[in-house]
């Protein structure tokens, strides 16, 4: 958990996981309520539009028993027969085969005052069976007869009407006024006629129609009127009642259906959000792979390139490939160099100025310090330094005299010629005091260190500043302290130089302008 958070790839990687997660949440939040409810309801639409399909081809269904039963109740032989004139209608018409041929279960034809005047029909049995009104052995033929007169007896208007019959079995029923001829304003009675929905008509239905088509009896106070239900993702049942003899009661309609719509839209739907995932894993993985390459790499690049910087004794190269750059992390690394170019020129400076004397430029106290520190540090057989003390003589005369400015100037002048002197030796010169200068020797012995001693004595009387208040001579002058390091005596960078010193001493004191070496057994060096 630490390293995710801490690296900035694992950050992104994780930043960008959650914007995918984000936009897949999304992309179904908006498949669940917005496209998933359009897609049900145009599955409702679908299935409320096959029952209306349905209904019509059953509409269609009775129109053929309403133009059936007006053609009979139209027929001149019919309008005879009711008023008694043909009593052989029954026998040349109301046989077996004719109701078989037109596929009725019933036929009941009313006189004048609407009673039962002849019954022909199937009992529940099958048997064919013909009859002058309700009476065995028709007497099967009462409910239907009490329902399709149930019209008439409420006053219904004169003319052909049809019904679903909701009595078991399922048929249709017709009813229609019998009348000599179209134009004939009074009936003479009625004919009504019924034709079960048996299981090879709804088959026809079912070829007509193209849907799987049930249908049912149930009560007419049973809700809803129109309900679906999805039984599985490939089928669902639409259901409607429709009215129905006796009122009580309405025929259910079932059409099983197929969902290859909304599968199609579905399918349709998951394809584009696979793809649409898709595209934003590809986009993220993308976009990882620029950030890599664009930042993360030059960064870690970058981040060694410090560390390195850091540990390294001498200091590495900026990578050329970020200085190359020409983007923000090459401007980047461009500044750092600069910067890092800068402080080490300060740094420098800053060395410079704690090691150096400001007013001749050469080597200070600290800096003369350290090396002697170093050239005595070594295995003490091959120790071989010598020091020089160097003092002018008179110099305060020399700055009443002249003045304080000129007796810097006679520093510095002083300054240049040792360093011309003894710096091509490997000397170090240093300014170790106001008027007083040390140089040190390595490698070098304490005779080697009296000749350049009296060498550079020559050089400073050779410079000939005029010095006119020195009681030493006209020109300025110098005295010379030498010692060398003496194995068990002189061995540490302080008794070096309080030897050098107490030679200097002497030298001063032995009337200036000269040198004095130190030599333990001559000269004594006080112990501290
Ligand atoms: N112009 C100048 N004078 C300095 C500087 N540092 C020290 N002095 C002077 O050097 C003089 C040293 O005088 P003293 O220590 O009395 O010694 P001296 O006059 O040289 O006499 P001896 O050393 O005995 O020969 C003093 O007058 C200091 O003011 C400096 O940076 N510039």
């Amino acid at each position: 958990m630490t390293v995710a958070l801490t690296s900035l790839r694992h950050r992104f990687f994780l930043a960008l996981l959650g914007v995918l997660c984000l936009a897949l949440l999304a992309l179904v939040l908006v498949a669940r309520l917005q496209i998933m409810p359009i897609l049900l309801e145009d599955e409702e639409a679908f299935a409320s539009a096959e029952l209306d399909r349905a209904e019509r081809a059953l509409d269609s269904e009775l129109g053929h028993m309403h133009r059936l039963v007006e053609d009979w109740a139209y027929w001149d032989d019919t309008y005879d027969f009711v008023h008694g004139k043909r009593p052989e209608y029954v026998d040349s018409n109301l046989y077996e085969d004719t109701l078989d041929t037109l596929d009725l279960a019933l036929m009941v034809f009313l006189d004048g005052d609407s009673e039962p005047y002849w019954i022909a029909g199937f009992d529940e049995k099958g048997e064919f069976t013909s009859c002058p009104g309700i009476q065995p052995p028709c007497d099967w033929a009462a409910p239907a007869m009490r329902h399709l007169r149930q019209p008439i007896d409420n006053g219904f208007e004169e003319a052909t009407q049809t019904w679903l019959l909701a009595l078991p079995p399922l048929a249709m029923g017709a009813l229609s006024p019998i009348h000599q001829n179209r134009e004939d304003a009074s009936s003479a009675g009625w004919l009504a006629m019924v034709r079960p929905l048996s299981e090879s008509r709804i088959g026809q239905l079912r070829d007509t129609t193209g849907i799987d088509l049930r249908f049912d009896i149930v009560g007419a106070g049973s809700l809803p009127r129109e309900s679906l239900e999805r039984i599985s993702p490939t089928h669902m049942t639409a259901s409607r009642h429709v009215a129905a003899i006796p009122t009580s009661h309405a025929v259910r309609i079932d059409a099983l259906l197929p969902r290859q719509r909304y599968q199609a839209s579905l399918e349709t739907f998951r394809f584009a959000l696979y793809w649409t995932g898709g595209v934003l894993v590809m986009t993220l993985l993308v976009v990882l792979w620029l950030l890599e390459h664009m930042i993360l790499a030059p960064l870690r690049q970058f981040s060694r390139y410090t560390q390195r910087l850091h540990h390294d004794a001498v200091p590495p190269s900026m990578p050329g490939g970020l200085l190359m750059r020409r983007d923000e992390i090459g401007t980047l690394a461009r500044e750092f160099r600069n910067l890092l170019t800068h402080q080490q020129q300060q740094s420098a400076l800053l060395l410079e100025m704690t090691q150096h004397d400001p007013l001749t430029g050469i080597a200070n106290r600290r800096l003369f310090d350290e090396r002697l520190e170093e050239q005595l540090d070594g295995s003490p057989r091959h120790r071989r330094v010598a020091a020089m003390m160097i003092d002018i003589d008179h110099f305060k005369l020399y700055n009443d005299h002249y003045g304080h400015q000129a007796g810097d100037a006679c520093l510095m002048t002083l300054a240049e010629c040792m360093e011309e002197k003894l710096s091509v030796y490997g000397f170090l010169v240093a300014r170790t005091g106001g008027e007083e200068f040390s140089v040190l020797l390595p490698n070098t012995s304490l005779d080697t260190a009296v000749a350049h001693a009296e060498a550079l004595l020559r050089a400073v009387s050779d410079l000939g500043l005029p010095h006119a208040t020195s009681p030493t001579g006209r020109h300025v002058t110098v005295s010379i302290g030498v010692a060398a390091h003496v194995p068990g005596q002189l061995t540490t960078p302080a008794d070096i130089m309080r030897a050098a010193d107490q030679a200097l001493y002497r030298a001063k004191a032995g009337g200036r302008n000269r040198i004095h070496a130190y030599h333990p057994v001559a000269d004594s060096v006080p112990q501290e």
